[in-house]
């Protein structure tokens, strides 16, 4: 990432506008935690309707202005000009400076990869949704896609080049109903409407047998499946593990109603990539599906994400860096940093699911806070983190 160490001791006051890039505050470390830290300020900057904020601490005998890790922008060269347009207002000594190295590349138009904020401000069909989870090549999807044109899928995957590669295919084969998402598969389906959904298919998951945790399958997983599913609609597992495929029948049999079926080296009318393989190996494939029997309740992605009137001096007291955890949720204190006026700063805070925690700023000015760059997404661990930390920060 970008960074400048340069020796010049001046501190500068905010705000000021430097080169078009608008400074707005400098809030200093609190070092709650007590141990012997060094002193670091967080820089608010705005600049091209984006607002992010600089890290300024000592490295060894000089200073280092970077970007914050938390509120990334793209393009980085916002970072870039904002770190010059502070070393030019202080007319700093630079030392070091990496800036130039960073130079804005222009990204392909990617209209159906969609960041996971759009299913929450903005995805609205008509149509049935098919979600595909783990796509890899895409084989299976773009087979399901050509034949269904009247359905929108929906294809999860973490792998980039396999996203990428999907992209490609999408453009070439000129298949207009895929949006595709980078995102955690087990975290997903919170940000769907309920009963909408017709089928999901989990093709050759990865079975995790040393680290089942991270298996897409689990009972909570299930139940959000269900819960988006339309009656009839179906949770389909296809898998060459025995181990993988016994562990989702159990977790099934284990609910309190519903419609199962078995099928063994059951033949599909597209086979992926893996399946070649494990054909090829003699493996036997199983499938588990599971019908949806149920009807559910709408969820409430317009959750309100405001503070009550919140106390920060009283808050700075009592202040602990040690995580609060509850069954399904946890909340940490990262750190905090004060400005000069009173009642006014920034809290670090690290909160939400154990799968995806996620990262944020809390501004205060004058007792009144709101999360700096945004609200968080609103998936049920995020709520009650949310929730709780409303009563903490009274
Ligand atoms: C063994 S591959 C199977 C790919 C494809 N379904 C097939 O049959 O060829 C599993 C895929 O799931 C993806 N994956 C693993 N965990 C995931 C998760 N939590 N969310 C979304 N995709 C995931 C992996 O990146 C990988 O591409």
């Amino acid at each position: 990432m970008p960074h400048i160490v340069f020796n010049n001791e001046k501190n500068i006051k905010t705000p000021f506008e430097k080169n078009g890039v608008d400074f707005k505050f400098c809030a200093k470390s609190y070092n709650f935690t007590k141990e012997d830290r060094r002193v670091e300020y967080k820089i608010g900057v705005s600049y091209e309707n984006k607002e992010f904020l600089l890290t300024l601490k000592d490295k060894n005998d000089n200073r280092m202005l970077k970007a914050d890790k938390v509120t990334r922008v793209t393009p980085v060269t916002l970072v870039k000009d904002a770190l010059n347009a502070y070393v030019d207002e202080i007319g700093a000594n630079i030392i070091f400076s990496n800036t130039n190295s960073f130079n804005q590349k222009i990204e392909p138009k990617k209209e159906y990869l969609k960041d996971i904020q759009y299913f929450v401000d903005d995805f609205k069909t008509n149509k049935e949704i098919q979600i595909e989870i783990g796509f890899g090549s895409g084989r299976h999807l773009l087979y399901q896609a050509k034949k269904n044109p009247n359905v929108q899928f929906i294809g999860l995957e973490i792998h980039t080049p396999s996203i990428e590669q999907l992209l490609k295919q999408l453009k070439i084969q000129e298949i207009d109903n895929v949006l595709v998402v980078n995102y955690d598969a087990r975290l997903f389906m919170e940000f769907i409407d309920s009963n909408k959904v017709g089928k999901i298919f989990v093709h050759f998951p990865v079975p995790w047998d040393k680290k089942p945790h991270r298996r897409i399958y689990s009972n909570e997983f299930i139940d959000e499946a269900l819960r988006v599913l339309m009656p009839k609609g179906t949770l389909e597992l296809r898998t060459d593990s025995r181990k993988y495929f016994d562990y989702c029948v159990e977790l099934l049999t284990n609910l309190n109603s519903g419609k199962i079926t078995i099928d063994i080296n059951k033949d599909l009318e597209v086979s992926s990539k893996y399946e070649d393989r494990w054909k090829k190996q003699g493996k036997s494939i199983y499938d588990v599906v599971l019908q949806c029997q149920r009807e559910d309740e709408d969820i409430d992605l317009k959750y309100d994400f405001t503070f009550g009137k919140i106390n920060l001096e009283k808050f700075k007291d009592i202040i602990s860096n040690k995580p609060m955890r509850d069954e399904n949720f946890f909340i940490h204190i990262e750190d905090l940093f004060l400005l000069d006026e009173p009642n006014s700063g920034l809290i670090e805070v690290t909160f939400g699911s154990f799968n995806r925690p996620l990262s944020k700023y809390i501004y205060v000015e004058n007792n009144k806070a709101s999360y700096y760059q945004g609200t968080p997404l609103p998936t049920s661990s995020n709520i009650k983190a949310h929730e709780r930390l409303k009563e903490i920060l009274k």
